[in-house]
Formats: C-alpha cells, structure tokens, sequence
C-alpha cells in the first residue's frame, strides 16, 4: 500500500481552452472503409469548448473507428479529424499533449505496475521528473489506484485495469478526453466512482465519452452524438434527443430498422 500527498488540482494553464476559436473536436466528413464495407460513413460532428458529449450507438456502429480517426490512430478513408484546429493526419504531435485517449481495450503491458507504466507512459510524453512525480500521485488519488500501485497489471481486474487506462489518459492533463467506454465491465461501485471522476473533470475538460449505458448519458453529458450503421442519425442537445420520449425509446427509435430518422 502507498499512500500520496494531497490531489493535487489539474493546473489552471493546462486547462484553458486554446485561442484558435475552433472546435475542441472536430469530425469532417469522416469515413472508413475495410474493403468494401463501410465502417464509418460520412460522419461530421463538432464538440466546442468545454462541452461533455455522449458518442452513442449500438454495437458495431463504428464508435470506436470513429474515435481512433479522431484521436489520429487510425487514418481515416475520406474525410479528416481535428483537435483544437490541429489535423490528426498532418499535424498530430502538435495535438498530442492536449489529447487523452482512453481506448476501448488500452494497451496494457501486463508484466508492468501501474507505477511503473504510467511512469514509462509519462517519460515517453517528455515529461520532466518533478512533473512527472506529481501527476502520478495526483493521478493514482484520483483513480483510486493507491491499493494496486505495485501490484503487475496481469493481477488486476478489469476494473481496476480500466482506472489505469483512465490514469494514462489524464496523466499529462490534457484539455480534451476521448474515452471509449470507459464504465465498461465495471461494478456499481466502480461505475459510480469513474461517473464522479468525469463529472468533475467536465468542469475545466472538453469531453467526448462513448457508452451503451443510456443513464450514464443523462449523468454527465449535455450534448449527443448518435450513429447507426456508420451513419449519423442524430447530432444534438440532450434535451432535444428526450424532448418526446424516454431516453431508451429515443435510442430504439434512431437505431432500429432504419438508418435515418
Ligand atoms: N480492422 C477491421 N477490419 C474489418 N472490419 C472492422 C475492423 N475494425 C472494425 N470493423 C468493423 O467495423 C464496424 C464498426 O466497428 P466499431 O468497433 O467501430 O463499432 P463500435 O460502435 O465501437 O461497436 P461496439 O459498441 O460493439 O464496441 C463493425 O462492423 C466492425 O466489425
């Protein structure tokens, strides 16, 4: 068992928008194609400063093909992705150290501890020791992962593996998170825990936040993103995806049998 210092706050120059009057997140046309099936199709969205979003559809309809376009780990077939006015595809390590990226199922070196991970993760980012230091700690309070610090990754449940994906994603304390499921597999407590850590980080982050857990939408998120088939069927508020119908029914009436509403 380790025990940390006092959290430390995410640095107020670090969470400030940047000035280029752009989007936060920025999907232009975006398609993927494997062969001739269509992964993503034509896809555009935005998510301004500040804005917590919700990326939902159901399984297989190009969520996270979508989000490793944006996050510039897959290149897209047409269309392009930018984050803070940066293009993924020409210009991705200016956009690097403003981007978290928890994916769906992160690369975890098994034979490692989180300590020792995050702090190779950390190093590979050019993060000086001092820096680097406190943000692990800030980072292993704020993920609850004191308890497993030293423990290899291959003993840690799924849950707790998530929290070291999420503890890769915030160690540089970047202004935008893409977080692919991140409550996926998770236990109530669990689910709960990581619900208050992106409910707190919306107040100074841009974030955009796939999930199947419809509750979880209308817990932290004020804007929605919907595909279906690789196709968007719906871009809005979330009052206006509910304005009509439980937020279920909503969901159903977008993605069943039909690919536009
Ligand atoms: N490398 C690949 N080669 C071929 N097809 C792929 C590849 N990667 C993804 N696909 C297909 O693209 C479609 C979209 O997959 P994607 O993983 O983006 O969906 P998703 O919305 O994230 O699904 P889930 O909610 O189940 O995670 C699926 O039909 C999937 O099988």
């Amino acid at each position: 068992m380790v025990t940390f210092a006092e959290n430390q706050p995410v640095s107020k120059a670090a969470s400030q928008p940047t000035t280029t009057g752009r989007p936060m997140i920025e999907a232009r046309g975006l398609s993927k194609f494997y062969g001739q099936f269509a992964a993503v199709r034509d896809v555009s969205f935005s998510v301004p400063v500040g804005q917590v979003c919700a990326f939902l559809g159901p399984n297989g309809a190009g969520k996270s093909t979508t989000m490793k376009m944006l996050t510039g780990y897959l290149a897209p077939t047409e269309g392009s992705a930018f984050l803070a006015g940066h293009c993924m595809e020409t210009d991705r390590l200016a956009a690097a150290p403003l981007l978290g990226y928890l994916p769906e199922n992160g690369p975890l070196y098994l034979e490692m501890t989180p300590e020792s991970m995050l702090r190779f993760a950390g190093q590979t980012r050019g993060m000086v020791a001092s820096l680097l230091q406190s943000r692990l700690e800030y980072v292993a309070n704020r993920c609850s992962l004191t308890s497993v610090w030293r423990k290899p990754i291959s003993k840690l449940s799924k849950g707790y593996r998530q929290r070291v994906g999420m503890a890769q994603a915030l160690l540089h304390d970047p202004q935008v998170l893409i977080l692919d499921e991140p409550t996926s597999g998770l236990d109530p407590n669990q689910t709960h825990d990581v619900r208050e850590l992106i409910l707190s980080l919306a107040k100074t982050k841009t974030i955009l936040l796939s999930t199947h857990i419809l509750t979880e939408v209308t817990a932290v998120c004020s804007h929605v993103v919907l595909i279906n088939e690789g196709r968007l069927v719906f871009n809005g508020s979330l009052s206006e995806m509910v304005a009509n119908a439980e937020m279920e029914t909503r969901f159903r009436q977008l993605t069943v049998g039909g690919r536009t509403p």
